[in-house]
């Protein structure tokens, strides 16, 4: 109760003035001083995660409102699939339409999908008569992006199987052609050795190489060249690159922090901004401003220097009417992090944050950085790579508003290739004091607060309308497993060397308590569980578990569930949620405490052990949407051990409520035993009321 009372005593909401910003940085001949960004997109599987998602977030990034010769995109493909490369491809070129489009006609949001998915919106340009045309033009462009996009599970197949046949002889039969006739160097449709999942060759391909830093017009409409009228619009798109890193059996890949840790490196080579952007490749951008509101944080006057990463909330726009799972957190998202906010600043949720690439590196923050500068202990912190390490002081410097010009020479490659090796990082400090920390089933709590620990602080951004939105498992079993990701990875915080309570001086005392709890508190669903078995004393001696207990013990249970609750009530009020919101999170944190949590403990004490810990199983997407009836896999339920607790519980306090009213019924209970059963029997209720939203889906799957 304390622990989870004391980061909220100082909620604070910081609100960017985004025309501030474009007074102090936009110049009066159209360009701007704004400072140079890289945004990390990444993902693993073009079918598990459907295609279509990731192409929507990259084209929303391709055409935000930031200034195009300042940004570059990195999709890092943890799959090396030739499906998301040639996605890729098609993705370039349906910007070349798209990005224009929105800016001529300040298009929102500006991914295709969920921008063509609601029938009408307000029009905010200023060219409505030729609106119209341009809007059903591009409608039909992106019906046939998405053909294309679809075309290519069996374009590939096809090309590789008449390349095999030429090539028989060859004995290259079964490999994967690129359409430039050359193999693959990436996973193979049909795995071989060197070209299967976990053991394939690096790759990079610049898709669209950095822009001309002048405006450059677009053509008047014409049949054949642009279908549209660009002639007035800036046409440059911002560079685009796509990254594989190299994998092979034997490491440890690190799953999506490995993955940013190759992005960070080859970013640094390339672009090295000195700030960076983090999405997984089902969040969008939902508010073209995003970037610039972040930017208000970073570059304040008055503490901006110490901000390490600016955090937005994670919305979801798939999320069923009533949240039946409580997909969307909003006791997280809007009131603990407005609680952390106003202490040392909101834990990292994994997407959607704003880094400032030196915090990244292990730099200390100004406000703790020693007179003199400290020589680098471990030569090798860093790796080998002299182009990386000589790039760091670049990166620094945050008011840098012009893109390193990219090399790509045959030096610049070769050392490319070499940042992206599974070897890079033996005997280096990535992973632990530099970059995404790895080891961790959540990656992004514990990133977090390494970057607190040192002393940064990070801030928080929610802005109307969102300015990200991402999918949400909606599917039962789903959502219990990333539950169950995260809290056995915060487990794991707790009990290594990232644990809160071994901190320095630098981490504020409540942002401690903060992290405690945070951490520590699948360990509480132990007395719940406990709690939730009460009524088995019931059930079999026939005792009434509620007790006549003590006045002065009545007195503290009352004055912390009374104080509990309007702590909650206050909280919802002051953060603008429903009465359902908070529902849904009690919930929902009931039903975790009985299997999830457990579960997450049990993980943590065979890792200890030496055997098998948590793993860091990929979140399962929903299909892209008129695939299947909307919402048709809340039903979904998929039977995993998880679930059996959960289950126990429930019969449990069913058949306590049975036992009662029979036992009352053939006994003839007094009407002093009826009052003292009530009060059991409301226990049972209660509990059976939380679990609401289980038996719906569990029972959903049987009718
Ligand atoms: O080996 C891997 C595994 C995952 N990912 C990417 O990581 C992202 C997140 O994975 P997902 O399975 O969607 O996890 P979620 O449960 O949806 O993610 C939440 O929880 C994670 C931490 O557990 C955070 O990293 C995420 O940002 C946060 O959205 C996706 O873009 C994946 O493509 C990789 O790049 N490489
Ligand atoms: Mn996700």
């Amino acid at each position: 109760w304390w622990l989870n009372q004391v980061p909220k005593l100082n909620p604070t909401i910081c609100i960017p003035t985004i025309p501030l910003l474009r007074q102090q940085f936009d110049l009066p001949d159209g360009g701007s001083n704004l400072p140079v960004l890289d945004v990390f997109i990444s993902t693993v599987d073009p079918v598990e995660e459907p295609m279509l998602h990731t192409m929507n977030s990259i084209l929303s990034i391709l055409a935000t409102d930031y200034p195009v010769d300042k940004y570059a995109t990195y999709l890092s493909d943890d799959g090396g699939s030739l499906l998301h490369y040639d996605g890729l491809v098609e993705t370039a070129k349906f910007a070349a339409l798209w990005v224009p489009f929105c800016r001529k006609h300040h298009v929102e949001p500006r991914a295709p999908e969920s921008y063509f998915g609601v029938k009408i919106r307000p029009y905010m340009g200023n060219l409505p008569e030729e609106f119209l045309d341009d809007h059903g033009r591009l409608r039909r462009e992106y019906e046939e992006f998405k053909t294309r996009l679809d075309a290519l599970f069996t374009l590939i197949p096809q090309r590789s199987e008449a390349h095999g046949r030429e090539d028989a002889k060859g004995g290259g039969g079964k490999a994967t052609w690129m359409a430039d006739g050359t193999q693959w160097p990436g996973t193979w449709t049909e795995p071989a050795e060197g070209h299967r999942k976990g053991d394939h060759a690096g790759i990079i391909q610049v898709m669209l190489s950095q822009p001309s830093s002048e405006p450059q017009l677009g053509e008047p409409a014409s049949s054949d060249h642009s279908p549209l009228d660009f002639s007035a619009v800036d046409v440059r798109l911002p560079m685009l690159v796509y990254v594989s890193r190299e994998k092979r059996p034997g490491y440890d890949h690190q799953k999506k922090a490995g993955a940013l840790n190759v992005q960070l490196r080859v970013s640094a080579l390339l672009s090295n901004a000195p700030f960076i952007i983090n999405f997984d490749c089902d969040h969008y951008i939902n508010n073209s401003q995003a970037f610039r509101a972040a930017m208000c944080f970073m570059m304040d006057r008055r503490d901006g220097d110490n901000v390490a990463f600016v955090q937005f909330p994670q919305r979801f726009d798939d999320v069923d009417p009533t949240d039946r799972y409580a997909n969307h957190n909003r006791m997280f998202f809007d009131a603990t992090m407005l609680g952390m906010n106003g202490i040392q600043g909101p834990s990292y949720v994994g997407t959607g944050s704003m880094f400032r690439r030196v915090a990244l590196y292990g730099a200390d923050p100004p406000r703790w950085r020693p007179d003199d500068v400290k020589v680098l202990e471990n030569p090798n912190k860093f790796g080998k790579s002299m182009t990386f390490i000589n790039s760091i002081p670049v990166a620094a410097n945050q008011e840098r508003s012009v893109m390193s010009p990219v090399s790509l020479d045959e030096p610049a490659t070769t050392e490319l290739a070499d940042v992206m090796t599974c070897a890079y990082e033996d005997g280096t400090e990535w992973g632990d004091g530099v970059g995404w920390v790895y080891d961790m089933a959540t990656e992004d709590a514990v990133t977090g607060f390494r970057l607190h620990r040192t002393g940064w602080r990070s801030m928080y951004c929610d802005m109307e309308p969102p300015a990200f939105c991402g999918t949400a498992p909606i599917n039962m079993t789903e959502r219990m497993y990333q539950i169950l990701r995260w809290s056995g990875g915060s487990l794991e915080v707790f009990f290594s060397r990232f644990c809160p309570l071994l901190a320095g001086r630098r981490l504020h005392p409540m942002q401690r308590v903060a992290y405690t709890n945070m951490t520590f508190y699948p360990l509480s669903a132990l007395f719940v569980v406990c709690y939730h078995l009460l009524p088995l004393m019931w059930v079999f001696n026939g005792q009434f578990y509620i007790q006549k207990p003590y006045p002065t013990y009545v007195m503290y249970v009352l004055i912390i569930i009374v104080s509990n609750e309007v702590i909650g009530m206050v909280e919802i009020v002051w953060a603008g949620l429903t009465l359902l919101d908070w529902f849904r999170n009690e919930q929902f944190y009931m039903i975790c405490a009985t299997g999830v949590y457990p579960t997450a403990v049990l993980h943590v004490v065979l890792r200890s052990l030496g055997l098998k810990g948590m793993s860091f199983k990929m979140t399962a997407k929903q299909l892209a949407t008129g695939a299947r009836e909307r919402f048709a896999e809340l039903y979904d339920v998929q039977w995993a051990p998880l679930l059996i607790p959960t289950l126990v519980v429930i019969a449990v306090n069913v058949v306590a409520i049975g036992a009662a009213v029979g036992k009352a019924i053939t006994w003839g209970w007094s009407a002093g035993q009826v009052v003292e059963a009530a009060s059991g029997l409301m226990f049972n209720v209660w509990i059976l009321l939380m679990f609401y939203p289980f038996a719906l889906g569990v029972i959903g799957r049987w009718g």
